[in-house]
């Protein structure tokens, strides 16, 4: 554990306060047992698991687990560290919760809170409404969803922390079933499960190019206001009940796009009432663009309007290409 903290030290600041691993819960590896695996993450798989809190208990707490391969670079041994760190300092309803972590020995794991209801762009291409079944979700579930992340992105914006990578992929539910909580729920830039979103600009780091505003895809420039307009591309991802945006459009043609002030269109049926709001998350201004109390100000307001809440889901049929075809 020592000798990780040598060469770089990531001490990490939070709200103010300076953190190092010994901030983080040690969870004794005796008491964890991995049941099967969930996917492949960002460094290694991710598995469900049963973590015994106390050595007497009968009962055991269901967990997820991200590992670290044992043939891992310093630097990606830093990099799962420091998601730990930073996971480690939330303490928000909407914020997956970090348990613990094993960094003793090889393989190294963060132990999360698991969340069963899996990723939200999953449970929403999953919720289509189908000829034999009409969606089980109605545009109340779908805002719910919204504000929601929108609460986790406010609480990260009061505490100064930039996600860079808002989108449904990285958000999870406690549960399929109606009374669900959607949670944020990856820090690392995730290029878990969805590898084809991410874009290799220029042979830098994976950039999820189709969830960033220009002045981050050309300048590098990262602000609160760069999860605003990442948030509202998870809006429109809701509403869509989980399209790829920007449908058929290779990431370099996006880029063209949203510089000449193209924009994605609004899903079928998308209430008007929300459109605006994914419309101002994506003002060329980063100043323009509202903050998440305004956000979150603006869908209670939908959840207040009858005709928004009538609105009926409709999958999307004949998707309109909103990029030019021209390479
Ligand atoms: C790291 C992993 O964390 C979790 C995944 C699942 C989880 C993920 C998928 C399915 C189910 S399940 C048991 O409900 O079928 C649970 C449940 N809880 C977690 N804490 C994760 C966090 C995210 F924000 C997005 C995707 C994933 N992964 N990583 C590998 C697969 N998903």
């Amino acid at each position: 554990r020592n000798d990780l903290m040598t060469e770089t030290n990531p001490n990490y600041e939070f709200a103010g306060e300076r953190y190092t691993l010994k901030d983080l819960r040690d969870v004794p590896r005796e008491h964890l047992r991995l049941t099967r695996a969930l996917g492949q993450g960002a460094f290694g798989e991710v598995y469900e698991g049963l973590y015994k809190m106390r050595p007497g208990d009968a009962v055991e707490m269901p967990v997820a687990v991200k590992t670290l391969p044992e043939l891992s670079t310093l630097q990606a041994e830093n990099d799962f560290m420091l998601e730990a760190l930073i996971m480690g300092k939330f303490n928000h309803p909407n914020i997956v919760h970090l348990i613990g972590v094993c960094f003793d020995k090889h393989p190294r794991y963060i132990v999360l809170e698991l969340l069963s209801g899996g990723d939200l762009k999953t449970f929403l291409r999953e919720s289509r409404p189908r000829n034999d079944r009409p969606s089980a979700l109605n545009m109340k579930d779908l805002l719910m969803c919204c504000v929601d992340v929108a609460k986790g992105c406010k609480y990260l914006e009061e505490n100064r922390f930039i996600h860079r990578d808002i989108a449904a992929r990285n958000c999870l539910l406690t549960a399929k079933t109606p009374g669900r909580i959607v949670k944020i729920a990856d820090f690392g830039m995730a290029r878990e499960v969805y590898m084809s979103d991410y874009y290799r600009k220029g042979g830098k780091a994976m950039l999820p190019i189709k969830w960033m505003p220009p002045e981050a895809f050309l300048d590098g420039i990262f602000t609160t206001k760069t999860d605003v307009w990442s948030y509202g591309v998870l809006l429109w991802e809701v509403m869509s009940l989980g399209y790829m945006p920007y449908t058929g459009c290779a990431n370099r043609n996006v880029m063209s796009l949203v510089v000449s002030g193209g924009r994605l269109e609004p899903p079928p049926n998308c209430p008007s009432l929300v459109y605006a709001i994914m419309t101002s998350c994506w003002h060329p201004e980063p100043p323009q663009r509202p903050d998440f109390a305004t956000i979150l100000e603006k869908l209670a307001g939908c959840l207040q309007d009858p005709e928004t809440l009538a609105t009926p889901l409709k999958p999307m049929i004949g998707l309109t290409e909103s990029c030019s075809q021209d390479a």
